[in-house]
């Protein structure tokens, strides 16, 4: 049974109840003991001498517990069977409610925390010794223990908390080329490494396994990620390791989680491990934080260390925190703080920031935009040429969200088909956190058609605030013909 803490960071009104699995939203029995008020409060659930409860039953700090009649108006249940078929045994205990996908975006939350822990675990034994860790794929793109490692990981832990039955998963990885019989010794890594990982679920307040799980448990949580997405109903997109070149190189890369519910994504979860909650450390070369961040002391609340972001939709609210750090126990809120868009409107003044890879978008097409839109360019790396921020990953939607920088265009080579967890979860959190983002038709990312962006127009920009954003659009309009793009 998963143990839960109520999803923090929310100013919607809400009530709560949860333990474990079960979740407890009868309006039949509200004991005396929830808080009425908006103000930060550690509430303490009243239980009936039946229930069975692990741990954690105490809301966030700050959550803002109103009262029913408000409750009533703005609040829903999320769906699960799960919770469904065990509110039977329940009576009497408690009733609660919270905004929709509160739990999910708890669960996803953790098990992005988990992800990231276990990513900095490869990527620093990948730096220290190139130990064969990193394979390549059919296509050739690396493709390293830490891929399936997440997608195993991830995928166990939401099956665990929802139920393998009610979890769907579209992820990027493929578990054909795991089971090849060439693979055995790296399968091995694998499962060591989700177990590895698992054994600590308790500290980031998700349940692990009893046992250490098998090589057939591992193969069956990366297979169960075989969704192909749609229109319909819900399941979650999962790019296990996003930016692998960043990753093998010891640079910026994410872990993206979003939740996608009738073809819109409805909650984003962004881990950045190399990405510090401190704005500077974006523009310097990784390998330049790594020393610095050896030489500084750690404190005590990791300012210095990578961050998850998170938003879900409609909320008008995203939020970073900061990752676990050594044997630390996750306790919400883990310092999480709101975080906003930029408010620069002058494109003379904003930054902008692109693939590194110039086969992945054209860096010739967004200097002319930039050039004609009178862009700032930014420094990089004591490096005297000016050129735009260039960043591995979804990171480039994790620095627009929370301001950063204030533009991000994609433009990939014609005929190349984006796929939908390498933007899900960083459009909902940017567009939370008060952001633009569309293709360059100014038309919304459609997530409803299976595993690709189909009918994307062009590319993808994202911009802090509509007026830049109108202004690289018609910039796209005015260049487009003359491009060889
Ligand atoms: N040819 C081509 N054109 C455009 N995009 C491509 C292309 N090939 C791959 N991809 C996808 O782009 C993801 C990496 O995008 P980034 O913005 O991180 O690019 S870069 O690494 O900074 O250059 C990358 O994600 P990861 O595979 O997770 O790294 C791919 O999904
Ligand atoms: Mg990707």
């Amino acid at each position: 049974m998963p143990l839960y803490t109520p999803t923090l960071g929310t100013k919607s009104p809400v009530l709560l109840g949860h333990c474990g699995r079960r979740r407890y939203c009868s309006n039949r029995f509200l004991t005396p003991n929830y808080v009425v008020g908006f103000q930060s409060v550690s509430l303490l659930f009243s239980l009936q001498p039946t229930t069975t409860i692990t741990r954690q039953n105490t809301a966030p700090r700050h959550m803002n517990i109103v009262s029913l009649s408000k409750f009533n108006r703005n609040c829903s249940f999320s769906s699960s069977s799960i919770m469904e078929d065990q509110e039977e045994n329940m009576g009497g205990f408690v009733g609660f409610m919270e905004p929709k996908y509160s739990r999910e975006l708890d669960v996803a939350v953790r098990a992005v925390q988990m992800a990231c822990f276990l990513c900095q675990k490869v990527q620093e034994s990948l730096i220290s010794k190139s130990n064969g860790q990193v394979q390549s794929k059919d296509d050739n793109s690396p493709v390293t223990v830490a891929d399936w490692s997440v997608q195993a990981t991830v995928s166990w832990l939401l099956s665990e908390s929802f139920g393998s039955k009610n979890v769907s998963i579209v992820a990027e990885e493929d578990v054909q080329s795991l089971c090849k019989v060439e693979s055995a010794g790296l399968l091995e890594v694998v499962v060591k490494t989700v177990n590895d990982c698992l054994a600590e679920a308790p500290r980031f307040g998700l349940q692990g396994p009893q046992m250490a799980l098998g090589t057939s448990e591992v193969l069956a949580a990366i297979g169960r990620c075989n969704s192909n997405g749609g229109p319909i109903g819900r399941f979650w997109a999962l790019d296990p390791v996003d930016g692998t070149l960043g990753f093998v190189r010891g640079d910026q890369y994410a872990v993206a989680l979003a939740l996608i519910e009738d073809g819109e994504p409805v909650l984003g979860v962004l881990g950045c491990p190399n990405y510090p909650m401190r704005k500077e450390w974006l523009s310097y070369q990784h390998r330049y934080h790594r020393i610095i961040s050896k030489l500084t002391p750690t404190t005590s609340e990791s300012w210095d260390k990578g961050c998850v972001m998170y938003a879900r939709r409609g909320s008008g609210e995203a939020w970073m925190q900061p990752l676990l750090q050594g044997q630390k126990k996750l306790v919400w809120p883990n310092s999480a703080r709101p975080i906003q868009v930029s408010a620069i409107e002058n494109p003379a003044l904003a930054t902008f920031c692109e693939p590194v890879e110039k086969s992945n978008s054209s860096h010739s097409f967004t200097a002319g935009l930039a050039h004609s839109v009178g862009l700032r360019t930014a420094y990089k790396n004591f490096d005297c040429r000016k050129q735009p921020l260039r960043v591995y990953s979804m990171v480039k939607y994790a620095a627009i969200a929370r301001g950063d920088a204030e533009i991000f265009m994609k433009f990939a080579r014609a005929g190349y088909k984006e796929k939908i967890w390498d933007h899900a979860a960083g459009v909902v959190i940017i567009q939370e956190a008060g952001g633009v983002v569309t293709d360059a038709g100014g038309r919304q990312l459609d997530f409803s058609k299976g595993i690709y962006l189909e009918g994307l127009d062009r590319g993808v920009i994202a911009c802090a605030g509509a007026k830049l954003h109108e202004k690289i659009i018609g910039a796209v309009d005015a260049s487009w013909n003359s491009s060889s793009l």
